[in-house]
C-alpha cells in the first residue's frame, strides 16, 4: 500500500503578484503544488507571465508571494539557500563563457557544494568529475566534455544547460521552455530523463512548455496562465479541453486519442 503524500511536499507558490513598472503582470496567482516525483507544465499563450512566474517561484524578481517547498518557505531564505534547493534555468542562457564543458558543470556544482557547507575535502575533485561526467552521460553528450562552452551548436548548450542543472541535486528544478533549441528526438529524450530522474529522486520538475502534445502525454500536471491569471490547474487531459484552447489559445481545436492511447491536439483554425 502506498501512503499518500504529505500535504507540505512539493512546491507551491500563494500570492504571486509582479509589477514592472507600473505595470502589474501577474496578480495575485496560485501555483502548485507541483509534487515530488511529478513532471509538471505551466503553460499560456505568449506574454501570459509563465517565466515571470518560474523568476517569483525562484526568488529572481520582486513580489510578496509565500513560496513552500517540502514545508520549508524558500521565501523567506537567502537567495544561494534558495537557489541550492529551487534552481531556475532560464529561456535564454546567459553568454556561453570559452571553458571546456566539464569544467563549467564542474564550477556550478561546487558553487552549490559551497553553498550547502560542504568543504572541498567532502567534495574531492574525482568525485566531482564523475558525477559531472555522469550528468554529461545521462543526456547522451559525453562527447562534448572538453568542447568549450562558446563553440557549441544552440541545442548542445541547452543540453549541457540540463546536464549541468540535474548534477546540482536540487529538490525542485523550474526548467524555462527546455526543449525550445533541441530537435524531436531530444525533446522526447530529455522529457523521458525528466520523467526517470523526477521519480528516482523524487525532484519536483515544472517546466514552460509551448507544446500541448508534450504536456498532454509526458506531463502529470499542468497549470494555465492567461493575461497573468491562473485559470486551470489539474491533470492534462482534464484541464486542456476544446474550451479552454478556445478562450486561452483562441484556436478551434480538439482533443483527439490515437490507437495506442495517446493524445494529441487537432487544430481546424484560429478562432
Ligand atoms: N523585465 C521586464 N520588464 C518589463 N516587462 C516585462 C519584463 N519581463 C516580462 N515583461 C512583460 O511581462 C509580461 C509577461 O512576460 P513573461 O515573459 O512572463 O511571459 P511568458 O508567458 O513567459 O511569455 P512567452 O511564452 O512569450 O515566453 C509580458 O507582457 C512582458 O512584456
Amino acid at each position: 500500500m502506498t501512503s499518500a503524500p504529505s500535504p507540505q511536499a512539493g512546491l507551491s507558490a500563494t500570492h504571486v503578484t509582479v509589477q514592472y513598472g507600473r505595470r502589474i503582470v501577474l496578480q495575485d496567482v496560485t501555483a502548485g503544488p507541483f509534487r515530488p516525483g511529478s513532471v509538471c507544465a505551466l503553460l499560456g499563450p505568449n506574454g501570459s507571465g509563465k517565466s515571470t512566474l518560474m523568476r517569483a517561484m525562484a526568488g529572481l524578481v520582486p513580489s510578496p508571494a509565500c513560496v513552500m517547498l517540502n514545508g520549508a518557505e524558500l521565501s523567506r531564505m537567502s537567495l544561494t539557500d534558495r537557489t541550492g534547493r529551487c534552481l531556475y534555468l532560464p529561456q535564454a542562457l546567459p553568454a556561453a563563457v570559452h571553458l571546456p564543458v566539464l569544467e563549467a558543470l564542474i564550477a556550478a556544482r561546487k558553487t552549490i557544494d559551497r553553498a550547502r557547507v560542504l568543504s572541498a575535502s567532502d567534495a574531492p575533485e574525482e568525485d566531482a568529475i564523475q558525477s559531472a561526467l555522469e550528468s554529461l552521460t545521462l543526456f547522451g553528450i559525453p562527447q562534448l566534455a572538453m568542447q568549450a562552452m562558446d563553440e557549441l551548436s544552440g541545442g548542445q548548450r541547452q543540453l549541457v544547460g540540463l546536464a549541468q542543472a540535474l548534477s546540482r541535486k536540487p529538490d525542485a528544478l523550474l526548467l524555462d521552455e527546455p526543449l525550445s533549441a533541441l530537435d524531436l528526438h531530444h525533446q522526447f529524450a530529455v522529457m523521458d530523463i525528466l520523467r526517470r530522474e523526477s521519480t528516482a529522486h523524487q525532484l519536483v520538475t515544472v517546466l514552460v512548455l509551448h507544446d500541448l502534445n508534450i504536456a498532454l502525454n509526458m506531463t502529470d500536471f499542468v497549470t494555465v496562465l492567461h493575461d497573468g491569471q491562473m485559470v486551470a490547474s489539474g491533470p492534462p487531459a482534464a484541464v486542456l479541453t476544446p474550451d479552454l484552447l478556445r478562450e486561452v489559445y483562441r484556436v478551434h481545436a480538439r482533443v483527439e486519442e490515437g490507437a495506442d492511447g495517446r493524445k494529441f491536439v487537432s487544430v481546424d483554425g484560429i478562432a
